[in-house]
């Protein structure tokens, strides 16, 4: 097949594939924008050998770092081709990203947890390096970079040697290709000397191909090859010496300041030109590379065919050297996690004890009856209704089976309970209004002067009973509904009051109680109870709500760090895939929620006795499955915004919609039909009810009312992943 590719290949083709195999990097017509029509690499064409030291130079901003970005598949080119080691970054069959590169950014790119140690075995092990090798490599490194002691965290360490720790991590595999951004910057001269020592040791020992970028324009006169560069173009490309001469200057930073000079003119004059096709260079085969003319139709097929002799060897050479197993990455990855985790234990302390103090907090705060409620008593037929004294009385007379009532005013006020209505006593009517106007009573009660005789009158009267029998029979009631909550409770508890008097009232007069029922009778409730705590009630959205948003709050940072650190693109360069990072990610951070599920269902459940009548296992799973979509939801935020910040702003935005819009503080049921929907398809509605049906009814999973819950959590969960994913392949590629 390969064969047949190459026969459609033209010669110049043909030749630049074979460059391509031979070189270590090959670019060519390279383009790259940020932003629309800004090319921040423009046209440029490169060639690296192997064995050999390229030195890139430029102006600060001119895109070195991103080229050598696109060099290691962090990211992608918009147009041209970059070829690494026989073939194209991220294509099968190139390595890259993968071992075969080592990786040093400009930033230092290190966990600030790590010690020397950490750094050095996370990125060999992600490396695929055995764990023996890695300690020799790092004696080796300690005594080559002067490395602070092995126990020493980054973040404590100088900024030099958090720089001379980077570098070290990506040479800790012995790469084939070394990318290096300024690894020398605020390094003292003695230090300087012995890495460009070391690294013209190792492409003449190891064969191994470097390409560094410096500031110091002068140490790259020991590279073998420099190439000069200028706001996204290539000025020139050769050997040191060579570019001395041409433009004859003394030093190389005459030359670039010349080069630059010159490119700025052209500029000027409208001359777009790129003075590198100039340059004649020292190697036949690079002055091919860029004339040869791209051929698309013949391109693609060609990514895999690409394999020389000499690039063969190497590859089995690697397998041998280098034996990247997939379990061992992941367990770099989940060691580094929990390290980071571990490392913190404020923020651990914090997540096992924050959510067992909100379980403790709710249950403590919501649902228990409001206590010590102030009540303004005007009673002008007994007074203070001094309790020893004076207490309503039923007189029954059996010769007339007639019945007559004094005081019952007392016996109304005496039945409630100390602890929750304080009776204050008022003189009269404005006196008791104005206490609850001014706040100091939450409701007025006023009896008249003959209340009992008008109710008795009331009873013989019926329906003949006068406007001023009526009136003087009720007990007059104004209560402050500005606080609803209180004054609904404490309407239920005058009416239950009344319905108790009532009730004794007809034993003692004899009269059959059944008289006195209404004609809505409720039988005992199907599920839960009539007296069922609002907690209760409150109990599964308030659980889901919590495990949800924890969860989220703790992973919606991760990412962020991780790129911010630029743990994340040096991780990838090693051969890491998206995948894994976010599983192993995922994983420890879900060890973390397991405990948080079992903390806050032992607290709910035994220490408040949250009543669970169906079975217990399908409660747990439900809560931990919506810790898991929480999870998910925090990785997802911090794959799409970039800072800290920004992500705190989302997880608490949407935490006030989730919160009000589940159906935990007011049902569903009394929103607008529209938000109704927008409600079911919330991860924390639906379960919050199927979580309510095992708890109160008792339900298993196999009722619907139960499995819906789980498949929203379900598809919300599979749907943040897949989103996940994606967000952070496009931005990969970016
Ligand atoms: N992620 C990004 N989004 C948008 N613009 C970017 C991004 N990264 C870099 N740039 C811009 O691209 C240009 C080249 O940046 P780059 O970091 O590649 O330069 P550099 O030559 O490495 O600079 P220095 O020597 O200062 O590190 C700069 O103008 C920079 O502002």
């Amino acid at each position: 097949m390969a064969s047949r590719q190459r026969e459609y290949l033209t010669e110049e083709d043909r030749r630049f594939y074979e460059m391509t195999a031979q070189e270590a990097i090959v670019i060519r017509n390279a383009r790259k924008c940020y932003t629309k029509n800004v090319a921040v690499l423009d046209n440029l064409n490169m060639v690296v050998s192997r064995g050999s030291i390229y030195g890139l130079l430029g102006a600060s901003g001119c895109g070195k770092s991103t080229l050598l970005s696109c060099v290691v598949g962090v990211r992608r080119i918009d147009s041209g081709d970059i070829w690494v080691l026989g073939g194209k970054p991220g294509s099968k069959g190139s390595g890259i990203p993968g071992p075969r590169v080592g990786y040093m950014p400009q930033e230092i790119s290190l966990v600030k947890e790590f010690t020397t140690a950490n750094a050095m075995y996370y990125f060999g092990r992600i490396s695929g390096v055995e764990d023996d090798v890695i300690e020799e490599r790092l004696a080796f490194l300690t005594k080559l970079l002067h490395l602070p002691p092995r126990n020493t965290q980054v973040k404590h360490m100088s900024g030099g040697q958090q720089r001379r720790v980077s570098f070290a991590a990506a040479m800790i595999h012995k790469p084939e290709l070394l990318i290096l951004d300024e690894p020398t910057v605020g390094l003292d001269p003695v230090l300087r000397a012995d890495i460009w020592d070391h690294l013209i040791t190792i492409t003449r020992e190891e064969d191994t191909a470097v390409v560094i970028t410096t500031h110091y324009i002068e140490e790259a006169k020991q590279a073998d090859k420099v190439g000069m560069m200028r706001c996204g173009q290539l000025l020139t490309e050769s050997t040191p010496g060579q570019i001395m001469t041409q433009f004859q200057c003394q030093t190389l930073e005459e030359a670039f300041l010349t080069l630059s000079q010159r490119q700025a003119d052209n500029q000027e004059r409208g001359i777009t030109e790129v003075v590198s096709n100039e340059v004649t260079s020292h190697n036949p085969t690079e002055v091919n590379s860029m004339t040869v003319s791209l051929h698309n139709g013949h391109y693609s097929s060609t990514d895999n065919i690409i394999s020389t002799e000499k690039q063969q060897i190497r590859d089995n050479e690697d397998i041998g050297k280098v034996v990247t197993s997939k379990w061992k990455k992941f367990r770099a990855l989940l060691t580094k996690n929990a390290m980071q985790l571990v490392k913190h234990p404020g923020g651990v302390a914090f997540a096992v004890i924050f959510p067992v103090l909100q379980t403790f907090l709710f249950f403590n705060a919501i649902g228990e009856d409001p206590k010590n409620l102030h009540m303004a008593v005007v009673n002008k037929e007994a007074g203070n209704c001094n309790y020893s004294s004076i207490w309503g009385e039923v007189n029954y007379y059996e010769d007339t089976h007639d019945c007559d009532f004094v005081d019952l005013s007392c016996r109304y006020l005496h039945g409630f309970d100390d602890s929750i209505i304080i009776k204050d006593y008022y003189p009269d009517e404005n006196s008791a209004v104005e206490a609850v106007r001014g706040g100091k009573a939450v409701g007025a009660m006023f009896f008249s002067s003959n209340f009992s005789k008008a109710l008795r009158s009331r009873r013989d009267n019926g329906r003949f009973s006068t406007d001023e029998e009526l009136e003087d029979s009720s007990v007059q009631i104004s209560l402050d509904m500005g606080n609803r909550q209180i004054g609904l409770n404490l309407q239920k508890r005058l009416f239950d009051r009344f319905f108790e008097i009532q009730n004794s009232i007809m034993q003692e007069c004899h009269i059959d109680p059944r008289f006195g029922e209404m004609p809505l009778r409720f039988e005992e409730p199907l599920f839960g109870s009539v007296n069922q705590k609002y907690s209760n009630f409150m109990a599964p959205g308030f659980l889901l709500t919590v495990i949800f948003f924890l969860a989220t709050s703790l992973t919606s940072a991760i990412i962020i760090s991780d790129r911010v650190e630029g743990v994340w693109d040096r991780t990838l360069v090693a051969g890491v895939t998206v995948q894994q990072i976010l599983a192993a990610h995922i994983m420890v951070q879900f060890a973390l929620t397991c405990i948080q599920v079992t903390l806050v269902l032992c607290v709910a459940i035994l220490g408040f006795n949250l009543p669970c009548r169906g079975p217990l296992l399908a409660v747990i799973t439900l809560v931990l499955m919506i810790g898991f979509c929480g999870m998910c939801y925090g990785f997802f935020i911090s794959v799409i915004v970039s800072t800290h910040t920004v992500a705190n702003y989302v997880s608490t935005g949407s935490f006030y919609p989730l919160i009000l819009l589940s159906g935990c503080i007011w049902p569903m049921e009394g929103m607008p039909v529209f938000l109704q929907w927008v409600s079911r398809t919330l991860p924390t509605t639906l379960p919050s009810l199927s979580m309510r049906a095992i708890l109160e009814k008792g339900y298993s999973i196999d009722e619907s009312e139960v499995y819906v819950g789980f498949l929203i959590i379900g598809l919300w969960t599979v749907a943040l992943m897949i989103m996940c994913i994606l967000a952070l392949r496009s931005k990969t590629a970016g």
